[in-house]
Order: C-alpha cells, then sequence, then structure tokens
C-alpha cells in the first residue's frame, strides 16, 4: 500500500488532459510512443476530443531507489457524466488540476475541483500548454492561488506539447499524494468506478480496493445491486488487462465475472464477498438517472424493428441510455430515449447512424416532468404529446439546475440577458481575477435544453464555460404549446413552455417553420395553438416545383438522374398528412432567433 498512488486528472474540456496523460505514460515507458493520443479509444472519441469513458491505467516509477505503482484513473470532462467522474474522484487520493496557460480557469476546473476537494483529494495544480505563445502562466497562477490557497511554488507548468513538466509531476505524485489506507484484514469493500463492455469477454468492471484482500475464483456479491458472481477472472489495468492472483486493499483493478450488459453493473456500487460481507457499501452511490429525453423515429417505418435492436445494442455498453416504445401521429412508431444530458444524446445520435446506419428522426429533447393531478397522485411525463388534459393537471414540476458560467466581464450583460430570458434566476457573482467573474444561475433544465449552449458560445464569442448540477424540482405554469399543418396537429412538433413566453414563441416557430418547410403544390397554413385557442399563423404558398424543367429536350439519363436524386432528398422528409416536411423542421424550436 506504502508504494501506491491513486490519482486522476481534472481539467476543463481542451485544457490538455489526454496529451499530458499519454506523455506520463511515455515517460513511465508504459507506452511506446506512437505520437497518437492513446487513453481514447472510440473513434468517436478522438474526432471530439472529448474522454468520453473514464479508463484506468497503471504506471510504474522508480523514485529515489524505490518503485512505485501509479495508477492513472481518467476522468470523463463534460458535464453529462458527472456522476461517473464524482466515482473516480472517490477512487482517487490525489488529483492533477490542469489549467490551460492560455485560458486560465474555467467552469469545468472549478465544478471538478470541488467535488476532489469534497473527496479530500490532494491537488495539484499545472499550468499547461506552457509552450504556446499565448501563454500567460503568471496570470493563471494567481487565479490558481485565488482558488486554491496554495504557494506559487506548488504549481507545476507543464507543456503536454513538450513533455516540460512531466517527470515533475510523476515525483509531486509520489510526493505530496499520500498512500491508500484501509484494512487488509477488514471485509473486503471495492468500489466500483467504471465498467466497459466487451464482446468477447462481457462487462468489465474497474473498482479500487477499499478494504481487504480479493482473489481470482472468489465468490462475490455486488451490494447494492444484490447479485452475485465468480471472480473469473481479476488483474490490473496495464495497455491490456493483465491478470493477477490477488489484489489487495488500495490496489486499482478490473473484473471480470461473466456479466452480459452494463445495465447489471452500476458505477458506485461495491463489491464484496458472499460468506464474508461486509456491513454497508461504500458511501455516495447513486443511480443515474437519464434528464433529457427525446423521440428516435425511424424515416423508414419497416426499420421499427431494426432500431430497437441497434439501441439495445447501444445498452449493452451504455447503460445510461433507456428508451421505451411510444408512437407519435405524425411520425409513426418510435422509441422515447432517455439520455443524460445533450451531450449524451448527439453521442447515440451519432453512433446510431455510424455504427447502425440508421436513418431516424429525432424530435425536440425535452426534460421529465412531474404532474400532480387533483387527486393528489403524481406521474413523470417524459413526452410533452403525453400531457394529460389542462383540466385534469393540478400543478407542473420542472428540473431546476444550478449553473455556474465563467466569463470575461465584458460579456456580463449579454450574458445575464441570455439567462434570464431563459428564466434563470442569479444567484451571485464571483470575480476570479481582475476581468473574470462567475456568475451562478437557477435555471429551468428545459430552457438548457433548447439552443442555450449555441447562444451561450455566440454571445462570448466563446469565450464563456458552462457547468451545471442537479437542483430540485419547482412548480412551473407551463402550457403545452402545439403545431398545425393545414389543421391537423403535429405531435412530434408539441413543446411544453412557461405561459409567459407561449405567444413569442408560437409565433417564432410559425415563422422558423415557414421557412424551413418547402413550398409544395398548395397552399400550407402553419398555425400555433394552446389547447383549441389559435395564437399564431403563417402561410406558405404553393409553388409548382419541376426539377427536370432545366434539362431542355431530349437527355433522359439526365433527367432520370434528377428525378432519383429528388427521391432521395425525399428520404429525409415524413409525410404529415399531405405536407412533407423534412426532418430540420421538427427541431425548429432549436433554431429560434
Ligand atoms: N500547444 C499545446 N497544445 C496542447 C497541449 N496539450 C494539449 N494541446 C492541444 O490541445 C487540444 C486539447 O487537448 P486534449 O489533450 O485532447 O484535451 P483534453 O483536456 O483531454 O480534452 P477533453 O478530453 O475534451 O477534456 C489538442 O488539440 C491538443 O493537441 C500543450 O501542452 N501545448
Amino acid at each position: 500500500m506504502k508504494n501506491i498512488r491513486n490519482f486522476c486528472i481534472i481539467a476543463h474540456i481542451d485544457h490538455g488532459k489526454s496529451t499530458l496523460a499519454d506523455r506520463l505514460l511515455e515517460f513511465t515507458k508504459t507506452v511506446q510512443v506512437t505520437g497518437g493520443q492513446m487513453l481514447d479509444n472510440m473513434d468517436l472519441e478522438k474526432e471530439r476530443g472529448i474522454t468520453i469513458k473514464s479508463h484506468a491505467i497503471q504506471m510504474e516509477h522508480e523514485y529515489k531507489g524505490e518503485k512505485y505503482v501509479l495508477n492513472l484513473i481518467d476522468t470523463p470532462g463534460h458535464v453529462d457524466f458527472s456522476y461517473e467522474v464524482s466515482r473516480s474522484i472517490a477512487a482517487c487520493e490525489g488529483a492533477l488540476l490542469i489549467v490551460d496557460a492560455t485560458q486560465g480557469v474555467q467552469a469545468q476546473t472549478i465544478s471538478n475541483l470541488y467535488m476532489a476537494i469534497d473527496h479530500d483529494l490532494e491537488i495539484i495544480p499545472i499550468v499547461n500548454k506552457c509552450d504556446m505563445d499565448s501563454a500567460m502562466p503568471e496570470e493563471v497562477e494567481d487565479e490558481i492561488i485565488d482558488l486554491l490557497g496554495c504557494e506559487r511554488s506548488e504549481i507545476i507548468r507543464a507543456s503536454g506539447k513538450t513533455g516540460l513538466g512531466v517527470e515533475e509531476i510523476l515525483s509531486a505524485v509520489i510526493e505530496r499524494v499520500p498512500h491508500p489506507v484501509g484494512d487488509e484484514e477488514a471485509p473486503l469493500q471495492a468500489l466500483i468506478f467504471d465498467s466497459v463492455y466487451n464482446t468477447f469477454r462481457g462487462v468489465i468492471a474497474y473498482f479500487k480496493i477499499v478494504n481487504g484482500v480479493l482473489r481470482s475464483g472468489d465468490e462475490v456479491k455486488f451490494f447494492n445491486t444484490g447479485k452475485e458472481y465468480e471472480a473469473d477472472e481479476i488483474g490490473v489495468l496495464k495497455m491490456d488487462l493483465s491478470p493477477r492472483k490477488e489484489l489487495r486493499t488500495g490496489d486499482v483493478g478490473y473484473i471480470i465475472s461473466g456479466i452480459k450488459t452494463s445495465k447489471e453493473v452500476k458505477v458506485g456500487d461495491t463489491i464484496t464477498h458472499i460468506d464474508r460481507p461486509c456491513s454497508k457499501a461504500i458511501s455516495g452511490f447513486e443511480e443515474v438517472k437519464p434528464m433529457v429525453f427525446a423521440g428516435v423515429y425511424p424515416i423508414d417505418a419497416s426499420d421499427f424493428e431494426d432500431l430497437r435492436s441497434s439501441l439495445e445494442k447501444l445498452q449493452l455498453n451504455d447503460a445510461s441510455l433507456t428508451f421505451q416504445p411510444e408512437s407519435s401521429l405524425a411520425l409513426g412508431f418510435g422509441f422515447r430515449c432517455g439520455f443524460l444530458g445533450l451531450l449524451h444524446m448527439e453521442i447515440i445520435q451519432e453512433r446510431l447512424d455510424r455504427e447502425f446506419d440508421m436513418d431516424v428522426i429525432t424530435t425536440v429533447p425535452n426534460v421529465s416532468y412531474r404532474i400532480y393531478d387533483k387527486q393528489g397522485g403524481m406521474t413523470e411525463v417524459h413526452n410533452p404529446g403525453g400531457m394529460p388534459e389542462p383540466t385534469l393537471i393540478e400543478r407542473i414540476e420542472e428540473p431546476f439546475i444550478s449553473a455556474s458560467i465563467i466569463t470575461d466581464t465584458s460579456f456580463i450583460g449579454p450574458i445575464m440577458t441570455l439567462c434570464l430570458g431563459k428564466r434563470g434566476e442569479l444567484e451571485k457573482q464571483n470575480y476570479i481575477s481582475g476581468n473574470r467573474v462567475e456568475i451562478q444561475f437557477k435555471m429551468p433544465l428545459g430552457e438548457i435544453v433548447i439552443d442555450f449552449y449555441d447562444k451561450l458560445k455566440s454571445i462570448s464569442k466563446g469565450y464563456a464555460s458552462f457547468d451545471y448540477h442537479q437542483d430540485s424540482y419547482r412548480p412551473s405554469k407551463l402550457v403545452k404549446l402545439d403545431i398545425l399543418l393545414n389543421g391537423e396537429s403535429v405531435d412530434a412538433l408539441s413543446t411544453l413552455t412557461h405561459v409567459d413566453n407561449a405567444y413569442d414563441m408560437g409565433r417564432r416557430m410559425c415563422e422558423k417553420l415557414k421557412e424551413l418547410i418547402p413550398r409544395q403544390q398548395f397552399d400550407i397554413a402553419i398555425q400555433a395553438a394552446i389547447g383549441a385557442k389559435i395564437i399564431a399563423r403563417e402561410t406558405i404558398k404553393a409553388v409548382r416545383k419541376d426539377v427536370t424543367a432545366k434539362c431542355y429536350g431530349g437527355d433522359i439519363s439526365r433527367k432520370r438522374k434528377l428525378l432519383e436524386k429528388q427521391k432521395k432528398g425525399k428520404k429525409r422528409m415524413k409525410q404529415i398528412g399531405n405536407v412533407e416536411v423534412p426532418q430540420k423542421a421538427f427541431l425548429a424550436v432549436l433554431k429560434l432567433d
């Protein structure tokens, strides 16, 4: 135990966590240098440059004549995965806090830091990307000193690009991070901080042993799920899985025990022995619940079963995805999927497209609403279309978040306007340094899932970082806004909105849909309604569109090609009554100016 160090890296997105982690792995010869990044292995992760799934890796390092085992536990960098971050942090005794020398402290730097401080982790502050011309290490150090109350000498200047500071970081991990403590004689308690799905081996759960000893072949129980398994294989995580006979208190490792789906393994659960169980689970276990919902519909109705099996496959390795069949008058049969957040939703959409080649239409995302009826009963509704009659509703509650935005003082005005327009309530403002400020708001999550990030980015010219966590459910005056095309209500276009915004939103939805729905051979009336009351209207005038008009005369093959092309273009269209509606119209509400 004395020579083990368990640590993680916390950083705001793009501050260089993966790059610096690679340098550590290279320096300790855990991997051979190849130039690329090693920790992110899904294609998608590489493209996005975001570590989606946390991983762990063991390095060996000799320091002052002694050998040490350094377990680096990688944490996902996005708010959607903050529960996973919290469990990874709980498995560590120390954290490298990386701050980009060109950008300074950002929203996630702070939120992750607070999590690490809550778990009593030793923090090693690092100013990264010091090689860049625009680096301002002094200023960023000042910010870190203000934030942590540390000495300037404790901050390490580094560069994942040139390798500056890498050796110093490894020494600091050994010198400053305490070794794990625990009781080897006590009943086994191992904290599951992550799991991955492997097609051949089933689910591989990653854990840290808090107390006791685990041997290969032991009969084990997962405390919170109550499921029992045999530890078929245990081991440590090098670049590959490296089997061991025994793992002891303080060790970080993996277990393979014939588990077939990710749903069975809950991050935050405790592994213990069946014959000598621990008396209680490691604290902090939570079931992650989806926060954001959207309908996912096959464009071609006959793909419904394929879509189901694709979602089932995705769920094998992503237990946080949920889905339930639903039907829409407009879109036919599909699924209401639940996601941890917006990024998670995008990832699933992309994976459906790339890995399963599914052509789908997704509806506008929404949150889950709690509907209290007049008898005092409560139902959670995940789809505005599924809302009961207004007369049956006593009140509606919606989830609120605590949001933190860090920005340059010059953007405070527009950001305040944006947040207040999204029904935000200002909580407080903290100055981080001379011209940078953290603004905290309470806001309805339902307003964030609709175009908030994009707006924040554009008004701050990219110089605002945003982070949030769930706060509470609160009563809100929400109404269902329906959209009618030629008199037919299109359920997939219904949204829930605050009563004060409903008229404005109805008007803007009609205007936007007028832009997005192509002109057809007859007039199309677009109306917005609350209940039976029409509150806005636009008309798309008829046009007679003849794509072949451009082909003068005889060239038949050219003509055929054009018609083929037009047919393909239609694929992303849905026929609603007699109106053809393109996919982007279903997301119109996200694009309102
Ligand atoms: N010049 C310079 N660029 C760097 C350095 N470290 C990282 N980068 C670049 O910064 C970008 C982000 O680096 P990553 O290592 O992917 O950042 P990350 O923090 O892991 O990103 P997320 O996983 O998205 O949170 C990449 O384009 C890197 O090439 C550095 O020390 N110097």
